[in-house]
Protein backbone atom coordinates (compact mmCIF):
# COMPACT_ATOMS: atom_id res chain seq x y z
CA UNK A 1 0.00 0.00 0.00
CA UNK A 2 1.19 3.26 -1.00
CA UNK A 3 2.18 5.81 2.01
CA UNK A 4 -0.80 8.11 0.44
CA UNK A 5 -3.40 5.89 0.53
CA UNK A 6 -2.83 3.83 3.98
CA UNK A 7 -3.01 7.79 5.18
CA UNK A 8 -5.54 8.32 3.47
CA UNK A 9 -7.61 4.56 4.87
CA UNK A 10 -6.65 5.70 8.12
CA UNK A 11 -7.93 9.52 8.65
CA UNK A 12 -10.83 7.81 6.88
CA UNK A 13 -11.34 5.18 9.46
CA UNK A 14 -10.65 7.73 12.09
CA UNK A 15 -13.81 9.71 10.85
CA UNK A 16 -16.05 7.36 9.95
CA UNK A 17 -14.92 5.81 13.72
CA UNK A 18 -15.47 9.10 15.06
CA UNK A 19 -19.08 9.59 13.30
CA UNK A 20 -20.60 5.75 14.19
CA UNK A 21 -19.14 6.10 18.06
CA UNK A 22 -21.21 9.32 17.99
CA UNK A 23 -24.43 8.35 17.30
CA UNK A 24 -23.90 5.19 19.42
CA UNK A 25 -22.65 7.34 22.61
CA UNK A 26 -25.66 9.92 21.94
CA UNK A 27 -27.88 7.39 22.33
CA UNK A 28 -26.83 6.48 25.70
CA UNK A 29 -26.36 10.21 26.64
CA UNK A 30 -30.10 10.91 26.26
CA UNK A 31 -30.97 7.36 27.71
CA UNK A 32 -28.68 8.48 30.59
CA UNK A 33 -28.90 12.42 31.14
CA UNK A 34 -31.38 12.80 29.14
CA UNK A 35 -30.18 16.15 27.69
CA UNK A 36 -27.10 18.63 27.04
CA UNK A 37 -24.69 18.26 30.26
CA UNK A 38 -21.64 17.61 31.37
CA UNK A 39 -21.86 14.79 33.14
CA UNK A 40 -22.30 13.20 29.30
CA UNK A 41 -18.54 13.91 29.11
CA UNK A 42 -17.74 11.18 31.32
CA UNK A 43 -19.63 8.55 28.61
CA UNK A 44 -17.95 10.25 25.77
CA UNK A 45 -14.65 9.67 27.57
CA UNK A 46 -15.69 5.90 28.19
CA UNK A 47 -15.89 5.41 24.19
CA UNK A 48 -12.90 7.59 23.19
CA UNK A 49 -10.42 5.86 24.80
CA UNK A 50 -11.18 2.35 23.01
CA UNK A 51 -9.69 4.56 19.81
CA UNK A 52 -6.01 4.14 20.80
CA UNK A 53 -6.13 0.32 20.35
CA UNK A 54 -7.37 0.70 16.93
CA UNK A 55 -4.64 3.09 15.82
CA UNK A 56 -1.75 1.54 17.95
CA UNK A 57 -1.15 4.68 19.99
CA UNK A 58 0.30 4.96 23.44
CA UNK A 59 -0.56 7.82 26.11
CA UNK A 60 2.56 8.04 28.65
CA UNK A 61 0.79 10.56 31.27
CA UNK A 62 2.67 11.98 34.10
CA UNK A 63 1.24 14.90 36.88
CA UNK A 64 -2.48 13.83 36.47
CA UNK A 65 -2.43 15.04 40.34
CA UNK A 66 -2.19 18.58 39.52
CA UNK A 67 -5.87 18.13 38.13
CA UNK A 68 -6.97 17.61 41.76
CA UNK A 69 -7.66 21.23 42.56
CA UNK A 70 -10.51 21.64 44.54
CA UNK A 71 -13.28 23.79 42.32
CA UNK A 72 -13.15 25.19 38.83
CA UNK A 73 -10.06 25.49 36.54
CA UNK A 74 -8.95 26.80 33.03
CA UNK A 75 -7.43 23.62 31.25
CA UNK A 76 -4.77 24.85 28.21
CA UNK A 77 -3.26 22.54 25.86
CA UNK A 78 -1.25 22.29 22.52
CA UNK A 79 -3.28 21.42 19.51
CA UNK A 80 -1.92 19.72 17.12
CA UNK A 81 -4.47 17.72 14.71
CA UNK A 82 -7.99 16.16 14.79
CA UNK A 83 -6.13 13.16 16.68
CA UNK A 84 -5.93 15.51 19.79
CA UNK A 85 -9.61 14.21 20.90
CA UNK A 86 -7.86 11.14 22.01
CA UNK A 87 -5.08 12.55 24.27
CA UNK A 88 -7.95 14.80 25.40
CA UNK A 89 -10.16 12.57 26.88
CA UNK A 90 -7.52 10.02 28.03
CA UNK A 91 -6.50 12.45 30.64
CA UNK A 92 -10.36 14.77 30.54
CA UNK A 93 -11.07 15.68 34.53
CA UNK A 94 -14.89 14.86 35.56
CA UNK A 95 -17.00 18.32 35.13
CA UNK A 96 -15.17 19.63 32.32
CA UNK A 97 -16.06 21.23 28.66
CA UNK A 98 -14.10 21.75 26.12
CA UNK A 99 -14.55 25.49 23.84
CA UNK A 100 -14.84 24.66 20.22
CA UNK A 101 -14.88 26.46 16.77
CA UNK A 102 -19.13 26.63 16.38
CA UNK A 103 -18.31 25.06 12.56
CA UNK A 104 -17.90 21.62 14.58
CA UNK A 105 -21.45 21.33 15.47
CA UNK A 106 -22.31 21.20 11.91
CA UNK A 107 -20.54 17.61 11.67
CA UNK A 108 -23.33 15.35 11.68
CA UNK A 109 -23.23 12.92 15.11
CA UNK A 110 -19.87 14.30 16.28
CA UNK A 111 -21.51 18.04 16.42
CA UNK A 112 -24.42 16.31 18.44
CA UNK A 113 -22.30 14.46 20.70
CA UNK A 114 -20.70 17.47 21.58
CA UNK A 115 -23.16 19.68 21.88
CA UNK A 116 -24.37 16.99 24.07
CA UNK A 117 -21.43 16.92 26.43
CA UNK A 118 -21.77 20.97 26.90
CA UNK A 119 -18.90 21.89 24.72
CA UNK A 120 -18.77 25.74 24.50
CA UNK A 121 -19.10 26.95 20.82
CA UNK A 122 -17.80 30.10 20.00
CA UNK A 123 -17.60 32.55 16.65
CA UNK A 124 -13.75 33.01 15.42
CA UNK A 125 -14.68 35.18 13.04
CA UNK A 126 -16.11 37.42 15.42
CA UNK A 127 -14.01 38.75 18.25
CA UNK A 128 -16.62 40.29 20.09
CA UNK A 129 -19.04 37.84 20.24
CA UNK A 130 -16.69 35.23 21.17
CA UNK A 131 -15.67 37.74 23.87
CA UNK A 132 -18.94 38.03 25.50
CA UNK A 133 -19.34 34.01 25.08
CA UNK A 134 -16.27 33.41 26.91
CA UNK A 135 -17.33 36.58 29.65
CA UNK A 136 -20.55 34.25 30.30
CA UNK A 137 -18.59 30.93 30.73
CA UNK A 138 -16.31 32.97 33.54
CA UNK A 139 -19.25 33.79 35.47
CA UNK A 140 -20.99 29.90 35.15
CA UNK A 141 -17.84 27.98 35.69
CA UNK A 142 -17.91 29.21 39.03
CA UNK A 143 -21.58 29.43 40.08
CA UNK A 144 -21.49 25.51 38.39
CA UNK A 145 -17.50 24.43 39.36
CA UNK A 146 -16.90 22.94 36.27
CA UNK A 147 -13.49 23.26 34.73
CA UNK A 148 -13.16 24.62 30.91
CA UNK A 149 -10.43 23.44 28.38
CA UNK A 150 -9.06 25.83 25.97
CA UNK A 151 -6.97 25.49 22.83
CA UNK A 152 -5.58 28.87 23.15
CA UNK A 153 -3.42 28.45 20.01
CA UNK A 154 -6.72 28.93 18.29
CA UNK A 155 -6.26 26.44 15.86
CA UNK A 156 -4.41 22.93 14.87
CA UNK A 157 -0.59 23.02 14.18
CA UNK A 158 1.52 19.79 13.68
CA UNK A 159 4.96 21.30 12.98
CA UNK A 160 6.37 20.14 16.70
CA UNK A 161 6.32 23.74 18.02
CA UNK A 162 3.60 26.65 19.52
CA UNK A 163 1.64 28.58 17.70
CA UNK A 164 1.66 32.36 19.44
CA UNK A 165 -1.08 32.47 21.97
CA UNK A 166 -4.96 34.39 21.95
CA UNK A 167 -5.61 35.97 24.61
CA UNK A 168 -8.87 34.65 25.43
CA UNK A 169 -8.29 31.76 26.95
CA UNK A 170 -6.12 33.84 29.89
CA UNK A 171 -9.11 36.49 30.02
CA UNK A 172 -11.43 33.61 30.79
CA UNK A 173 -8.96 32.90 33.73
CA UNK A 174 -8.74 36.13 35.50
CA UNK A 175 -12.01 36.74 35.35
CA UNK A 176 -13.18 33.97 36.96
CA UNK A 177 -9.92 34.25 39.32
CA UNK A 178 -9.48 30.37 38.75
CA UNK A 179 -5.82 28.49 38.49
CA UNK A 180 -4.71 28.42 34.83
CA UNK A 181 -3.22 24.09 34.78
CA UNK A 182 -1.06 23.67 31.25
CA UNK A 183 -1.07 20.60 29.61
CA UNK A 184 1.05 19.47 27.07
CA UNK A 185 1.27 16.75 24.52
CA UNK A 186 4.52 15.74 22.77
CA UNK A 187 5.08 16.31 18.97
CA UNK A 188 3.15 13.83 16.55
CA UNK A 189 5.68 14.44 13.54
CA UNK A 190 7.40 11.12 14.40
CA UNK A 191 4.44 9.51 13.60
CA UNK A 192 1.94 11.81 12.44
CA UNK A 193 2.44 14.22 9.50
CA UNK A 194 -0.34 15.42 7.23
CA UNK A 195 2.05 16.64 4.82
CA UNK A 196 3.70 13.58 4.15
CA UNK A 197 1.25 11.55 4.49
CA UNK A 198 2.96 10.01 7.69
CA UNK A 199 0.13 8.11 9.96
CA UNK A 200 1.76 4.80 11.72
CA UNK A 201 1.45 3.87 15.47
CA UNK A 202 3.27 6.08 18.23
CA UNK A 203 3.72 6.83 21.67
CA UNK A 204 2.70 10.28 22.99
CA UNK A 205 3.56 11.33 25.93
CA UNK A 206 1.58 14.22 28.46
CA UNK A 207 2.01 15.80 31.28
CA UNK A 208 -0.32 18.33 33.32
CA UNK A 209 1.66 20.79 34.90
CA UNK A 210 1.06 22.61 38.28
CA UNK A 211 -1.58 25.23 38.77
CA UNK A 212 -0.86 28.93 38.49
CA UNK A 213 -3.02 31.13 40.24
CA UNK A 214 -4.61 34.26 39.11
CA UNK A 215 -6.11 35.42 42.61
CA UNK A 216 -5.74 38.88 42.26
CA UNK A 217 -4.66 39.68 39.17
CA UNK A 218 -6.38 41.88 36.44
CA UNK A 219 -6.72 42.59 33.09
CA UNK A 220 -3.01 44.53 32.86
CA UNK A 221 -1.48 40.98 34.05
CA UNK A 222 -3.54 39.07 31.16
CA UNK A 223 -0.26 39.53 28.70
CA UNK A 224 2.17 38.25 31.65
CA UNK A 225 0.03 35.09 32.64
CA UNK A 226 -0.24 34.55 28.79
CA UNK A 227 3.67 34.57 28.29
CA UNK A 228 4.23 32.76 30.86
CA UNK A 229 1.77 29.71 30.35
CA UNK A 230 3.51 30.11 26.70
CA UNK A 231 6.96 29.49 27.78
CA UNK A 232 6.71 27.28 30.01
CA UNK A 233 4.67 24.70 27.81
CA UNK A 234 6.97 25.54 25.21
CA UNK A 235 10.35 24.13 27.00
CA UNK A 236 8.11 21.34 28.17
CA UNK A 237 7.21 20.43 24.93
CA UNK A 238 10.58 20.29 23.56
CA UNK A 239 11.41 18.69 26.38
CA UNK A 240 8.63 15.71 26.07
CA UNK A 241 9.24 15.87 22.33
CA UNK A 242 13.32 14.91 22.60
CA UNK A 243 14.41 18.58 21.57
CA UNK A 244 17.17 20.08 23.90
CA UNK A 245 15.60 23.30 22.71
CA UNK A 246 14.22 25.58 19.24
CA UNK A 247 17.73 25.75 17.35
CA UNK A 248 17.53 22.03 17.03
CA UNK A 249 14.09 21.62 14.46
CA UNK A 250 13.98 18.19 13.40
CA UNK A 251 11.89 19.47 9.94
C1 LIG B 1 -18.08 9.22 21.48
C2 LIG B 1 -17.27 9.44 20.25
C3 LIG B 1 -16.97 10.81 19.96
C4 LIG B 1 -16.13 11.13 18.81
C5 LIG B 1 -16.20 12.54 18.51
C6 LIG B 1 -15.49 13.47 19.46
C7 LIG B 1 -16.36 14.32 20.31
C8 LIG B 1 -15.60 14.73 21.56
C9 LIG B 1 -16.37 15.67 22.41
C10 LIG B 1 -15.78 16.72 22.93
C11 LIG B 1 -14.43 17.14 22.57
C12 LIG B 1 -14.44 18.57 22.14
C13 LIG B 1 -13.16 18.95 21.52
C14 LIG B 1 -13.26 20.36 21.03
C15 LIG B 1 -12.02 20.76 20.36
C16 LIG B 1 -12.18 22.07 19.74
C17 LIG B 1 -10.91 22.60 19.25
C18 LIG B 1 -11.13 23.93 18.58
O1 LIG B 1 -12.14 24.17 18.02
S1 LIG B 1 -9.82 25.06 18.59
C19 LIG B 1 -10.56 26.51 17.90
C20 LIG B 1 -11.42 27.27 18.83
N1 LIG B 1 -10.75 27.69 20.02
C21 LIG B 1 -10.15 28.89 20.14
O2 LIG B 1 -10.18 29.71 19.26
C22 LIG B 1 -9.43 29.21 21.41
C23 LIG B 1 -10.08 30.31 22.09
N2 LIG B 1 -9.86 31.56 21.37
C24 LIG B 1 -9.67 32.72 22.03
O3 LIG B 1 -9.65 32.66 23.22
C25 LIG B 1 -9.47 34.00 21.26
O4 LIG B 1 -8.74 34.86 22.07
C26 LIG B 1 -10.78 34.73 20.84
C27 LIG B 1 -11.59 33.82 19.90
C28 LIG B 1 -11.62 35.08 22.06
C29 LIG B 1 -10.43 36.04 20.10
O5 LIG B 1 -9.52 35.73 19.12
P1 LIG B 1 -8.76 36.85 18.23
O6 LIG B 1 -8.33 36.15 17.02
O7 LIG B 1 -9.64 38.02 18.02
O8 LIG B 1 -7.43 37.24 18.97
P2 LIG B 1 -6.94 37.79 20.42
O9 LIG B 1 -5.63 38.41 20.17
O10 LIG B 1 -6.94 36.70 21.40
O11 LIG B 1 -7.99 38.88 20.91
C30 LIG B 1 -8.07 40.20 20.36
C31 LIG B 1 -8.07 41.22 21.49
O12 LIG B 1 -9.15 41.01 22.37
C32 LIG B 1 -8.69 40.83 23.71
N3 LIG B 1 -9.54 39.87 24.38
C33 LIG B 1 -9.72 38.56 24.06
N4 LIG B 1 -10.59 38.00 24.88
C34 LIG B 1 -11.00 38.95 25.76
C35 LIG B 1 -11.91 38.97 26.83
N5 LIG B 1 -12.61 37.88 27.19
N6 LIG B 1 -12.06 40.12 27.52
C36 LIG B 1 -11.39 41.23 27.17
N7 LIG B 1 -10.51 41.27 26.13
C37 LIG B 1 -10.33 40.16 25.44
C38 LIG B 1 -7.25 40.40 23.57
O13 LIG B 1 -6.49 40.72 24.72
C39 LIG B 1 -6.80 41.16 22.34
O14 LIG B 1 -6.48 42.47 22.70
P3 LIG B 1 -4.92 42.98 22.83
O15 LIG B 1 -4.28 42.64 21.54
O16 LIG B 1 -4.35 42.20 23.99
O17 LIG B 1 -5.05 44.43 23.13
C1 LIG C 1 -23.53 15.25 7.93
C2 LIG C 1 -22.21 15.94 7.97
C3 LIG C 1 -21.09 14.96 7.94
C4 LIG C 1 -19.78 15.66 8.16
C5 LIG C 1 -18.66 14.65 8.10
C6 LIG C 1 -17.52 15.09 8.92
C7 LIG C 1 -16.66 13.92 9.24
C8 LIG C 1 -15.68 14.22 10.32
C9 LIG C 1 -15.93 13.33 11.46
C10 LIG C 1 -15.10 13.22 12.47
C11 LIG C 1 -13.85 13.95 12.56
C12 LIG C 1 -13.29 13.83 13.95
C13 LIG C 1 -13.53 15.08 14.70
C14 LIG C 1 -12.86 15.10 15.99
C15 LIG C 1 -13.08 16.43 16.62
C16 LIG C 1 -11.82 17.21 16.73
C17 LIG C 1 -12.04 18.68 16.81
C18 LIG C 1 -10.91 19.41 16.21
O1 LIG C 1 -9.78 19.13 16.43
O2 LIG C 1 -11.27 20.41 15.38
C19 LIG C 1 -10.29 21.22 14.79
C20 LIG C 1 -10.37 22.60 15.35
O3 LIG C 1 -10.16 22.49 16.67
C21 LIG C 1 -9.32 23.54 14.91
O4 LIG C 1 -9.77 24.08 13.77
P1 LIG C 1 -8.78 24.51 12.59
O5 LIG C 1 -7.46 23.83 12.76
O6 LIG C 1 -8.68 26.00 12.66
O7 LIG C 1 -9.53 24.04 11.38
Amino acid sequence: LSPTVNFALRISFYCALCLVVSALAAVACLLVNGGRTVKNMRIIKAFVKTFKYFFGLRFEVKGLENFKVEGPALIVSNHQSILDMMGLMEVLPDNCVQVGKKELMYMGSVGLIMYLGGVIFINRKSTSSAKMVMSEVAKTMVTENTKVWVYPEGTRNCTGDLLPFKKGAFHLAVQAQVPVIPVVYSSFTTFYNPKTKLFTSGKIKVEILPPIETKGLTSDDVTDLSDRCFSTMRETLFRLSGHPGEAKDSS
